[in-house]
């Protein structure tokens, strides 16, 4: 099969990660005779630097002709710690998601035996824990207009939007994850107080109906975010806006032991992205000791979801989760012995998948 697909480290750790993970894609696409071609594009502050613009039209072509996109981070100091600039990393990846059309981001979330103990949370509480979050990924406050700041400087605005069709179809994609799942699905919201969520649990409620065999709860994002730390295992699917699900998932990668460890699926109408949760880790660039298995899964999550090559990426599960029992891991989730590097991780990987015989 042909895989067409465009590379987009971004910054700080992103260019380590995204290496890592396309060296972990060469050596799959190698072993099961696939024909591999990549490019690589700009996007975040790396591509404010060299064109201006965080998302530039030539990235967006880039997308547009591929299969799929693979995607590091982005995000620097420079604009974290500068409020007033006002062309920024984050925006890219923003105006990369609209255009794209990438409405539904699926983070899979899981534990692994040789993670329990790194996780804060009891073991008994996490061990087998399962659920799928879907975020809603182009609507909701991060793009709602008016943002801004009144002329005098001393206030400022973001707006919640979302309408009847951008729920529809993100909860009936989650319906549809139910069915093939546990047949639970949580719809969380702030329905008590958001007129935005009272339209999402209304909307939600009319569609119940068409998926009778969905046990269906509604659940308010403050309750979630503790009930997901408390008992993580009720949960089966769970949907949510797009600001809910960034906070949520960032909350969720607890179970699994660390945020280097949770992948995503950015999906939609013009192609999809496979991206890590976390952000740029900027304290980590350039050390070569970032945690590479949220990207490597993402490309896992690559074959599974943009190419139906789902052998291949079990195989990168298969090594993954060999290199975790190994304990051949990068600082942030290793207890005993010694730390390894992230291409070190990632050579590991990649040894362990030619090292299989069909
Ligand atoms: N999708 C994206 O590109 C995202 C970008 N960002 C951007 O990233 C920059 C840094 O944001 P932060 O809030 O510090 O979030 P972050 O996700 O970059 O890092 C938070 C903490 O998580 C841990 N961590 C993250 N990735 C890791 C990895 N691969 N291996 C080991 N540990 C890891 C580290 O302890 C780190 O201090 C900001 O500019 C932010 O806007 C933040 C989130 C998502
Ligand atoms: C940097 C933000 C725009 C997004 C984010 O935190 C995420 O997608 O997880
Ligand atoms: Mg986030």
């Amino acid at each position: 099969m042909q895989l067409n697909i465009a590379v987009l480290p971004g910054d700080g750790i992103g260019p380590e990660i995204t290496q890592t993970a396309l060296e972990v894609t060469k050596v799959v696409a190698n072993k099961f005779g696939h024909q591999l071609t990549y490019e690589f594009g700009l996007v975040g502050a790396c591509a404010i630097d060299k064109t201006g613009n965080p998302y530039p039209p030539e990235t967006h072509t880039l997308c547009m002709n591929s299969d799929a996109v693979l995607f590091g981070a982005i995000g620097d100091p420079r604009f974290d710690n500068n409020p007033s600039a006002k062309v920024r990393p984050e925006q890219g990846l923003l105006a990369m998601r609209k255009q794209l059309g990438l409405y539904a981001n699926i983070r899979p979330v899981t534990t692994f035996p040789s993670l329990l103990h790194k996780s804060p949370l009891r073991s008994d509480l996490i061990q087998d824990a399962d659920l799928m979050c879907i975020r809603e990924l182009t609507g909701g406050i991060y793009f709602g207009k008016p943002q801004g700041r009144s002329e005098d400087g001393n206030s400022a605005v973001d707006t919640c939007t979302y309408s009847r069709e951008e729920i529809e179809r993100i909860v009936r994609l989650a319906f549809q994850y139910a069915q093939k799942r546990r047949k639970k699905l949580t719809i969380v919201d702030k329905a008590n107080v958001l007129e935005t969520s009272r339209l999402w649990r209304e909307t939600s409620q009319r569609l119940e109906k068409d998926y009778p065999d969905v046990t269906t709860e509604y659940m308010f994002v403050d309750n979630a975010a503790m009930q997901l730390i408390q008992w993580p295992k009720r949960f089966d699917v769970l949907v949510t806006e797009n600001m809910f699900g960034d906070i949520l998932t960032d909350e969720a990668s607890v179970i699994t032991g660390s945020l280097g460890m949770l992948p995503s699926a950015s999906i939609g109408i013009h192609t999809s992205v496979f991206e890590p949760i976390h952000g740029s880790y900027p304290q980590a660039a350039g050390k070569n000791i970032a945690n590479p298995l949220a990207t490597i899964l993402s490309a896992a999550l690559m074959f599974e979801y943009a190419f139906n090559l789902m052998e291949e990426g079990a195989l990168i599960r298969k090594a993954v989760d060999a290199s975790l029992e190994a304990g051949y891991v990068t600082e942030d989730i290793c207890t005993n012995g010694q730390p390894r590097s992230t291409s070190d991780v990632g050579e590991w990987i990649v040894r362990y998948i030619q090292s299989q015989t069909e």
